[in-house]
């Protein structure tokens, strides 16, 4: 197997005086969807916003192809190529949904071709082009974010919950463009709750507690166990 495109290795982060990852190792396949699972409050959340640079990793290594991000500063890890989806979404409410889509660009215009298949892939991103993101409704401003994200080619993605609170319709229009995403190669790490969207999306899991990575492997393998979900996550794809 070639080089995992992102390597954590034992990374450590404290906020403020609580110590929230106690070692988080993990290896994000290139060209592959690798699910982020766990309980509330595992650390989750964390683990991606570290890997961003929004916390600093007091212990452990980050790899980026190989290359160390330590040194790299907070403003310019995106600019390596990460296209981060937050949980909070992270849109400008007062821009338009166009305007919104140019400053997530790192070379300027957004390129028409590109445009177009994210048209396609969320409609009311044509409808409500010249409208200002804060009007969208929720699920409107998620596609917004993801689509965010996908506004150029990136390296890695990084998605945290792009289907939390969503109606059963838009969870569909979410995964059907998660996996055209996929479908062009895209290495995604991305945390979810709703096991069933995990299961279609993901080729690899792996399951966070207390901080830590406590079981990672084949998404179909987890799937294929509800005894070993109920272990890891207190809950099972049939029960969800
Ligand atoms: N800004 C903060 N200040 C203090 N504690 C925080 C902060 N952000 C997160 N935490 C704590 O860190 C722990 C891990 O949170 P995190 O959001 O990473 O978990 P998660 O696995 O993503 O959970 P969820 O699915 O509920 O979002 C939780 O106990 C949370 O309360």
């Amino acid at each position: 197997m070639s080089e995992p495109i992102l390597q954590l290795d034992g990374v450590v982060t404290d906020i403020g005086r609580y110590h929230i990852l106690k070692g988080v190792t993990l290896d994000v396949p290139r060209g592959q969807v690798t699910m982020l699972l766990g309980r509330n409050g595992v650390g989750k959340t964390t683990t991606l916003r570290t890997i961003m640079g929004l916390w600093r990793a007091k212990a452990g290594r980050i790899l980026l192809e190989g290359q160390d991000m330590a040194p790299v500063p907070v403003s310019s890890r995106a600019a390596l190529g990460i296209g981060f989806v937050p949980e909070d979404m992270g849109i400008f409410s007062d821009l338009t949904v166009e305007e919104n889509m140019i400053l997530a660009t790192r070379s300027g215009p957004l390129d028409p071709a590109r445009r177009d298949w994210l048209f396609a892939a969320f409609p009311p991103l044509r409808t409500f082009w010249r409208s200002e993101a804060g009007n969208l409704s929720g699920g409107q401003k998620q596609m917004l974010s993801i689509a965010r994200a996908m506004a150029e080619e990136r390296r890695l993605y990084l998605i945290d919950e792009p289907t939390k609170g969503l109606a059963p319709a838009i969870v569909s229009t979410m995964v059907g463009a998660l996996r055209e995403l996929k479908a062009q190669g895209a290495s995604i790490l991305m945390v979810e709750q709703n096991l069933s969207v995990a299961r279609a999306l993901g080729d690899r899991a792996a399951v966070m507690d207390d901080g830590a990575v406590v079981w990672a492997g084949a998404m179909a393998e987890l799937s294929a166990d509800p005894a070993l979900q109920e272990r890891l996550m207190g809950l099972s794809v049939e029960a969800h």
